[in-house]
């Protein structure tokens, strides 16, 4: 599935329709009263947050969205209806801004969730409506109101429990892949993930919602690699699962890349609870594996877990680490064993 994360579309409400100026013309009835109806109100635009979308790439083809105008009021105080809404669906985890891009006008968090964004314009009111004592044959009625119109930007940041962060290549897609149905591409090169994606994992009866995102080089956050614009998508993550690829040259510089790339991003996510992870075990030998372990051990300054996606050796320990930090155990980490052994 493509996956686009930002969207700038033009949204309208609809023209509130012109009341009518008519009067009663029936044999017999010499001066029939005003029967001029209300024009309708203009559609309004709205916005949905529906389930099982995890892309903006619609938006891509469409960026225009009216809402229809209400109808005129009509002779025998026939109102003209209301015009139809346009409805913007959109998946859970968008935001939408103001054009300046910067102001909130509404977070699409719930699905089912509606919010209206532009009210269409009322309908004017037909001649009918000002009768009076005084003047009985009113021959005015009102225009309908025009609708509103602006930009908007559309921005998706995905929910998820955990999310995944790590150098190109560390093995974050492979997790992924390895403890849920998802079926991202995995390839030995950096940067074959270019967009993010989710899964639900299973453990011990229980389930979260886990992101793999793009991997972060040094300069993320001035924009090199893919930048840090997908770190969006791990803000709203309660763990980070922080994988360093063991084959890699040094665990713990790796580790420090990404870290200084998170601090340098902001928003809280530097903050977050960490849980660090050395990947592809499989492939070391004994010392290397234990060198690379030191090495995260010092920059991280806790024992990291030490896992193969490949084989799955280690990974129920990382999941199970994972739910009991969603389960607010901040010792997680703390209970576990100092240098625990690496069992493949
Ligand atoms: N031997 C071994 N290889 C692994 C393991 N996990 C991942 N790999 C390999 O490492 C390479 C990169 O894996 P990916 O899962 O694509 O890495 P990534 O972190 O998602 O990379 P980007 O999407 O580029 O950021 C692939 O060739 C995988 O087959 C593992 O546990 N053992
Ligand atoms: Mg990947």
């Amino acid at each position: 599935m493509k996956f686009l994360d930002q969207a700038k579309v033009y949204v309208r409400s609809g023209d509130g329709g012109a009341g009518c100026v008519s009067f009663r013309r029936e044999k017999f009835i010499e001066f029939g009263g005003p029967n001029g109806g209300d024009g309708g109100r203009g559609g309004d635009v709205v916005v949905e947050c529906t389930d099982g979308l995890n892309t903006l790439i619609d938006y891509r083809y469409q960026q225009h969205f009216k809402a229809r105008p209400g109808m005129h009021g009509m002779g025998k105080n026939r109102n003209g209806p209301r015009g139809d809404d346009v409805v913007l669906k959109v998946p859970q985890g968008t935001e939408i801004y103001a054009e300046d891009g910067e102001t909130l006008l509404a977070d699409m968090t719930e699905v089912g969730q509606r919010v209206v964004l532009a009210r269409g314009g009322n309908g004017g009111f037909g001649n009918a409506y000002f009768k009076s004592s005084t003047n009985q044959a009113p021959r005015h009625a009102n225009p309908g109101q025009t609708g509103t119109e602006m930009w908007i930007w559309l921005r998706l940041k995905l929910i998820a429990d955990a999310g995944l962060v790590g150098l190109p290549n560390a093995g974050k897609s492979t997790f992924l892949a390895a403890v849920s149905a998802a079926k991202p591409k995995i390839a030995d090169y950096p940067f074959t993930t270019l967009h993010p994606g989710l899964g639900v994992v299973g453990v011990d009866g229980r389930e979260f919602v886990l992101a793999d995102i793009p991997g972060l080089i040094e300069g993320a956050h001035e924009g090199h690699g893919l930048g840090d614009r997908f770190l969006g998508h791990v803000e709203r993550c309660r763990v980070l699962i922080h994988l360093v690829d063991g084959t890699g040259e040094h665990a713990g510089k790796a580790y420090k890349t990404v870290r200084a790339e998170l601090e340098a991003y902001g928003h809280g996510l530097s903050d977050k609870p960490e849980i660090v992870v050395l990947t592809k075990a499989d492939s070391l030998d004994e010392e290397t594996r234990k060198d690379q372990v030191a090495r995260l051990k010092r920059a991280a300054k806790r024992t990291p877990y030490v896992i193969s996606a490949a084989s799955g050796a280690g990974v129920r320990d990382v999941l199970r680490a994972v739910m009991a930090m969603l389960d607010g155990v901040d010792a997680a980490e703390a209970e576990r064993a100092d240098d625990a052994p690496w069992q493949p």
